[in-house]
Formats: structure tokens, sequence, C-alpha cells
């Protein structure tokens, strides 16, 4: 990239080691660095940028950490353009090499082609393609086909602190003049294959906690003659879904959006090699064994998982040990039409009865901690349409119509708040291994990523 625009590579942006989930100085300051490293490059491009304190994050155990800012960046405001606003985040998960990774995971290093990093494909890679494609048109000396916002958040990674409260504010300032709204945030379903996102799941994440006092017993003295919290727990945990994944929580699939077949054929129409996708996964076997049944149990049916256990004793070794509290954590996946608040009281009414027919004397409480509403945009939207037509041009392939059965808050957010269309387009592909070890980005991806973006801009000043 031309250094007058000030190009930052990717290599650069990976160097910077911006984990927001590990709530500690260090990285805090990395992610100060991270947006100000963003901000500058937006700028050298033309860019009016605007970095937004966002405060500071009350931790749980009392400290309290500042929020790197939200870049707010403008391009462009001619009238007679529409307007398209990018989101992306340049904060990451955590790594460590000790963790399993082969490479530094904050030193990109290409290996036959893939270029592996922390943060290669979640989300700096994608944010770089963008900027690399308005940076192609300031190279060529040409207008950018339409006018360009960013919206850039460093907290992604822990939950998008703040950013909801920011979106309201700038509701009338500036989303004002924004027409569409794009997300590159996700991987496609293919290792080749482009695809479009349209939806992504819900979650609301659950604690329950047992309690028979606040320290532990031993086994060998008090085990026989107490309510064990881990039985009771193990007994609540269990009854939430069987083993054929079916979720066992009364009322739970009444709101599902009901099947079509239209919609059926949706799924039929999309490529994926479930052999493949099984390998790569390293599974021996799903729960489903076709490709329709994968994808709906993946997008368009709920689903819960059983995440941890705290206060559990989990060291290697045999200690006797009885917890006198634990704290189960489970989370379901929503799907249209599923209501948070809804599944709220079904999971807690239904934990209730499993415990009370247990006749402990041990304390429970439910709560939901996380309630993040499932989102899906309608495909008709002019920006679909002028995604697929780039597609078209720059790979030379209709885009898999794809969900994501994880959840993109900020999408659902964006509809609801803005009220302007929201689409995904993802550039990466399904083996990159986002949140992973060995997180990864092709290096064919990102390039031609980069002219998918610049051909989207061309696009969609000609269906605007
Ligand atoms: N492919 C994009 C994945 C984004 C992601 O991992 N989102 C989290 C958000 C979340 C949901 N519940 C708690 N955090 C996810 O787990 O889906
Ligand atoms: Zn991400
Ligand atoms: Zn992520």
């Amino acid at each position: 990239m031309d250094p007058k625009l000030g190009g930052m590579t990717l290599k650069e942006w990976v160097a910077i080691e911006s984990d927001s989930v590990q709530p500690v100085p260090r990285f805090r300051q990395e992610l100060f660095r991270m947006m100000a490293v963003a901000a500058d490059t937006l700028q050298r491009l033309g860019a009016r940028v605007t970095s937004v304190d966002m405060g500071s994050q009350q931790l749980p155990d009392g400290q309290s950490l500042p929020i790197p800012p939200v870049i707010l960046a403008e391009l462009g405001n001619d009238p007679t353009k529409g307007t398209v606003c990018f989101y992306g985040h340049l904060d990451v998960q955590p790594a460590d090499q000790g963790d399993g990774w082969l490479t530094d995971p904050y030193v990109l290093t290409e290996v036959d082609g893939k270029l592996y990093g922390r943060g290669a494909t979640d989300n700096k890679g994608p944010v770089l393609a963008w900027i690399n494609a308005v940076s192609a048109f300031r190279a060529l000396e040409q207008d950018l086909p339409v006018n360009i916002k960013f919206i850039i958040e460093g907290m992604e990674e822990a939950g998008s602190v703040a950013l909801e409260e920011l979106v309201e504010k700038e509701k009338n300032r500036f989303f004002s003049g924004v027409d569409y709204i794009v997300i590159s945030d996700n991987l496609w379903i293919s290792q080749r294959k482009p695809a479009i996102t349209y939806g992504t799941r819900g979650n609301s994440y659950f604690t329950v906690e047992v309690k028979c006092r606040d320290q532990d017993f031993h086994s060998g003295t008090f085990g026989g003659i107490l309510h064990e919290p881990m039985a009771d727990l193990v007994a609540l945990l269990g009854s939430l879904v069987d083993s054929s994944g079916h979720i066992l929580v009364p009322g739970i699939y009444d709101e599902v959006a009901p099947l079509t077949e239209e919609e059926i054929n949706t799924y039929k129409a999309i490529h994926l090699d479930l052999e493949e996708y099984r390998n790569s996964s390293r599974v021996e076997k799903f729960l489903f064994d076709t490709k329709e049944e994968i994808l709906m149990h993946l997008w368009r049916y709920p689903s819960l998982s059983i995440h941890g256990i705290e206060g559990a004793f989990d060291e290697p070794g045999a200690k006797t040990v009885i917890p006198g509290q634990v704290i189960g954590k489970f989370s379901i996946r929503l799907v249209p039409h599923m209501n948070v608040s809804v599944v709220e009281k079904q999971v807690t009414r239904h934990l209730e009865d499993v415990f009370s027919k247990r006749n402990s004397s041990n304390k429970m409480v439910v709560s939901m901690t996380l309630g993040l509403h499932p989102w899906i945009a309608n495909i008709n939207d002019t920006q679909y349409l002028a995604a697929k037509r780039a597609i078209r041009t720059v790979f030379g392939t209709e885009p898999d119509m794809i969900r994501d059965g994880s959840t993109i808050p900020i999408a659902k957010m964006f509809q609801e708040i803005v009220h302007k269309s929201v689409v995904l387009i993802p550039l990466g592909a399904v083996d990159d291994g986002e949140h992973s070890q060995n997180e990864k980005i092709n290096r064919w991806n990102y390039i031609e990523g980069t002219k998918l973006f610049a051909a989207f801009f061309l696009e969609m000043a000609q269906l605007h």
C-alpha cells in the first residue's frame, strides 16, 4: 500500500496484543495503541475521524479499567451518493504460544499461503481489507463511488461494552445519513466458496448456583449426611437436554418459526461437503446425518450447551472434597421468533421444578446473565443484491446464502436502533479457526476479499 496513504500492514496490526478478554492494564494499553493506529490510518486516508471516549469498565473484583475508544470515521458526504457504514472490531481473543500455537500468535507468519496470527481473520484482516479497498480508490485517484463510514470498536470479544449506548446516542448524528450497514465478522461455510450471511442466532446465558455453605467439606467427615450441592447441580444440568440434543425445558420450542418447504430448499442449495466438514472438525459423528439437518440445527433451531461449573474441583489428583457451593453455566442459542424474557421464565420455572423434586436443603439461584436476540434480514434488500453481484465479478460464482449459529449482537442492535438494512459479508474460510489456536486468514481470501469490497462499493453506487 502507498505509504503516503498511511498504509499499515496486517503484520503490524497483528503484532499489537489487543486482547480485550483478559482485564489487565498491559492489554488495555495495547488496545488503546491499536485504536490509535487505526484512527491514524483512517485519517491519512482522508477520513474525518472521531475517537469516542467510552469511559471505564467496572470489574466484578472492584477494579476499574478504561475502555478503548470507539472510532467513528467518515469519508465523503455527497448527498447524491448512498452511504455505506462498515462495522468491525480490532480487539482479539487471548492467545498464548504455550497453548498449542505452532507460531508466535502475535507475529503474522505465512505458511503455504496461510497467514497465521491472532486476529488475522477475527477481525483485523477484514477491517484492513475494507480500508485497503478505500485506499485502492485513493491510489487510483478515483472518487469513492459511495460515502463510507466506519465504526470500529475494541471491546467486541468482551461483549461490546458500552457500544449499544453509543449507537443509541449517535442514532441521529453519525448514523443519520447511513443507508446500509455492513459487517465482516464471520466465516464462509466452505474453504473456497464465498458467502453472504443474513441471520445469526441469539443467546441466553444462565448461571445456576447451588449452595450449602460458603466453605468446602471433607467427604470422609461429611459424605453421606449432606445434600451435596454438586449432586443437585449435576441433576439440574442433566435435566436440560437429552442425548439427541433435544432441549427438555417445557415450552422452549413453542415460538420457533415454522419450517416451510421454501426454506428447506435454501438449505439444499448450499454447498457443504459433510465428510470434509466432519473430518476438518475432527468429530467422529454428528447428531445428524444430512446436510439439511445439520444446517437447520446450527441456524434455525435452538441449542443448549453446558459450559462449565465454577467451584468444582477440576485439578489433576484425587482431592476428597465436597464443594460447598457450585455454579453451573449453560446457554441456549435463540432463533426467530424466540423471546429472551419468555425463555428466561421457562428455564427458571423448569429448574425450580426439578430442584423442588429433590427435596434438597440447599439454596438454588437461577440467573440469566446475558440475553442476546437472534437476527434475521431481508435478503431482497439492495445491498444483498450488490454483494451478490460483487461476488460474481470477483469470484465468478454465486455465493452461499448462509446464517450463522453464533451471535453477532451488533447486527440486531443496528437493525433495532438504526433501522437500516444490515448485511454480513464474510471473507474468511471455514477453517480459519476464529478464537482457536493457529487462527489464520488465507492470503487469497485477504486479497480477493479486498477486491470484493471495492467491487461492492461500485455495485452499491449503481443500485442505490
Ligand atoms: N463468527 C462470529 C462469532 C462471534 C462470536 O463468537 N460471538 C459470541 C457472542 C456471545 C454470545 N454469547 C456470549 N457472547 C458467541 O459466542 O456467539
Ligand atoms: Zn469477531
Ligand atoms: Zn471473535
